[in-house]
């Protein structure tokens, strides 16, 4: 049995997460933390009467044999709980989107230096595994490339951190360049979108969505669009099982769910 603790289980991620590891055959659900939480034990909830968890509210008071470290949580908590993990030994599963590639770095020498595995993966889900490899690929025949990703807009960090990963793959196999006209001018600020080595990214974010992402390419008379939908919450879950299940093997701290596929 894995030990698991789930940072950040009063958010939608998290709550998901706590459900999945729950109903896990391989998985024990040995603490939960969030700043919000007023509990002493998950079992307070009716929903979860039947569990016996602790629930801690700061990360001081965290006391707990938890093997690996599931973080749904913020763009400007998520640092400072990847690096207790990382302190504690215990194998650092990240969600949470917006880190910094200077954080990233720091992170994975600091994975280094204690020997313990773990995974910051932009995006838990198949569908958007494969559109970041299909994008990548395109690319080296299609090399002008916008991306349109769309959320729900409870979403703090924009572009999302699978837009930027996109941007990223797609960077390792084209040269940058300035797409658009040479003298093209923004009449309304903003009107072409972030820009990432030429590539132009725009952020969506609307009621009822979820998490949804188009790649688009455009070559002389021909186009191609790249897209996936994560509809539910649930599909991001099998991905999380994955990393549970195998991080403890690895030493090092990656980036992207590919590496354990
Ligand atoms: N990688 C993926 O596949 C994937 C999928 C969905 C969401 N996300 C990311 O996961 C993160 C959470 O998304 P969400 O929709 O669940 O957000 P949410 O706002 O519903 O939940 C975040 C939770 O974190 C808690 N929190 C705040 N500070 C904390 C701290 N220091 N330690 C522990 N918990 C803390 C909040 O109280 C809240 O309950 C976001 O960064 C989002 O981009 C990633
Ligand atoms: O709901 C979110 O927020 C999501 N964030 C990730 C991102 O920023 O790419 C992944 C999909 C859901």
């Amino acid at each position: 049995m894995v030990k698991v603790l789930v940072a950040g289980f009063k958010g939608r991620m998290g709550n998901t997460t706590v459900q999945m590891v729950l109903e896990h055959a391989d998985f024990e659900l040995v603490a939960v933390y969030d700043p919000m939480a007023s509990e002493k034990n998950l079992n307070e909830n009716p929903a979860y009467a039947q569990t016996d968890v602790p629930v801690f509210n700061q990360l001081v008071d965290i006391d707990t044999k938890a093997e690996v470290w599931v973080d749904f949580t913020r763009p400007d908590s998520v640092f400072e709980n990847a690096q207790y993990a990382l302190q504690h030994g215990i194998s650092p599963v990240i969600g949470t989107t917006g880190l910094q590639d200077d954080q990233v770095i720091q992170l994975q020498a600091l994975a280094k230096q204690k020997g313990v595995g773990g995974l910051i993966a932009p995006n838990f889900g198949i569908s958007a595994v494969l559109l970041m490899q299909f994008a990548q690929k395109a690319a080296q025949y299609l090399p002008d490339v916008e991306i349109i990703e769309m959320h729900h807009d409870n979403k703090l960090d924009a572009p999302s951190g699978t837009a930027i990963n996109t941007a990223k793959m797609i960077a390792e196999v084209r040269q940058a360049h300035k797409q658009g006209h040479p003298e093209e001018k923004e009449t309304l600020a903003g009107a072409r979108g972030a820009d990432y080595e030429g590539m132009r990214i725009h952020a969506v974010r609307l009621p009822g969505y979820v998490a949804h992402e188009q790649v688009l390419f455009g070559g002389k008379g021909e186009a191609l669009t790249i897209r996936q939908d994560s509809f539910d919450r649930i599909s991001f879950m099998s991905g999380v099982a994955v990393a549970i299940e195998k991080i403890r093997a690895y030493q090092e701290l990656m980036v992207g769910l590919e590496n354990l596929l």
